[in-house]
């Protein structure tokens, strides 16, 4: 494996410059992450919004500088706010990304993840098992939880971002990010973190942040955010004795964290 090079800027000066701009990021996620998330964006350095109903989505939309959909507690109202959102992202110029929260459970997460894909996501951010199924193979999911390990997913991302033109990121023991020509592998983080619910919904959330920092460069903001996770996960488990202890720990190592301390720790390898 090959370190990967960030020949423009390192995922702390990322960091940095994430906290700089504190970016208005609207999320329309679900009723279990709502609360975690925002405090996952405060505490990393980002402005959290969640506005979701489809009479002021769309024109939250255009006043914020990146959008997140998830549709982990998906209804009518809230897939309307999300259309409309993403729909005014696009014409916007802002990058919006998707969370396909176990979208191949039902046949309405199916045909609602469907018309969210459509509208061209920028970034899709999902566990194994979620991207295996979007890119059309069969995987192992159970409801929100992978079934599956990230190498089981690498083929399918790959596959998914060429034909979709996002970046897609699959997240697990080992993340895995790729434009469908360029990959990075991330290590770190901690098996405490599948256990606290919303965690995956968080980052999705984080993600956007990275990328109203740079939309321009979808892929590096994006595995910024993922090693962001690792090293603040990592370093939270150490102090943790569980997962009711990880989730406070988490916030303030999140806080805590120094772009120069992103950068030591930061296990990220090319694919
Ligand atoms: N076994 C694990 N070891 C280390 N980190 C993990 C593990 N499982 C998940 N993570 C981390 O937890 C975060 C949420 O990812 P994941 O659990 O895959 O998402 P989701 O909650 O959507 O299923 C990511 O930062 C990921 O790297
Ligand atoms: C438990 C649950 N049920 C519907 S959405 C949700 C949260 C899923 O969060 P994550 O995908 O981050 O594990
Ligand atoms: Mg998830």
């Amino acid at each position: 494996m090959q370190t990967i090079s960030f020949p423009g800027e390192t995922p702390g000066q990322l960091l940095a410059a994430m906290r700089a701009q504190n970016p208005l990021v609207q999320n329309i996620t679900n009723f279990v992450a709502m609360n975690i998330a925002a405090n996952v964006m405060l505490a990393a350095g980002a402005s959290p919004a969640m506005v979701h109903t489809q009479e002021e989505a769309g024109e939250f939309a255009r006043i914020a500088s990146a959008l997140t959909v998830n549709i982990g507690t998906l209804s009518p109202d809230f897939l309307m706010g999300m259309k409309e959102a993403a729909k005014a992202a696009g014409e916007t110029g802002k990058p919006w990304i998707l969370d396909p929260v176990a979208h191949f459970a039902t046949g309405y997460r199916r045909a609602a993840t469907a018309e969210l894909m459509e509208l061209k996501p920028a970034i899709i951010r999902g566990n194994a098992s979620e991207i295996i199924a979007l890119a059309g193979s069969r995987s192992s999911g159970h409801g929100v939880d992978s079934g599956d390990p990230t190498e089981a997913a690498e083929g399918s991302a790959t596959a998914l971002a060429r034909q979709s033109s996002a970046v897609v990121a699959v997240t697990g023991e080992v993340d895995f990010v790729t434009d469908g020509h360029r990959s990075a592998r991330i290590m770190g983080g901690s098996d405490l973190m599948p256990r606290v619910t919303a965690l995956g919904c968080s980052l999705t959330c984080l993600v956007g942040a990275f990328a109203a920092t740079r939309p321009e460069k979808p892929f590096e903001a994006t595995v910024a955010a993922l090693a962001m996770f690792a090293v603040a996960g990592g370093q939270a488990a150490a102090e943790a004795s569980g997962p009711g202890s990880f989730s406070p720990v988490f916030l303030d190592r999140l806080a805590a964290l120094s772009p120069e301390a992103l950068d030591a720790e930061a296990r990220i390898t090319g694919a």
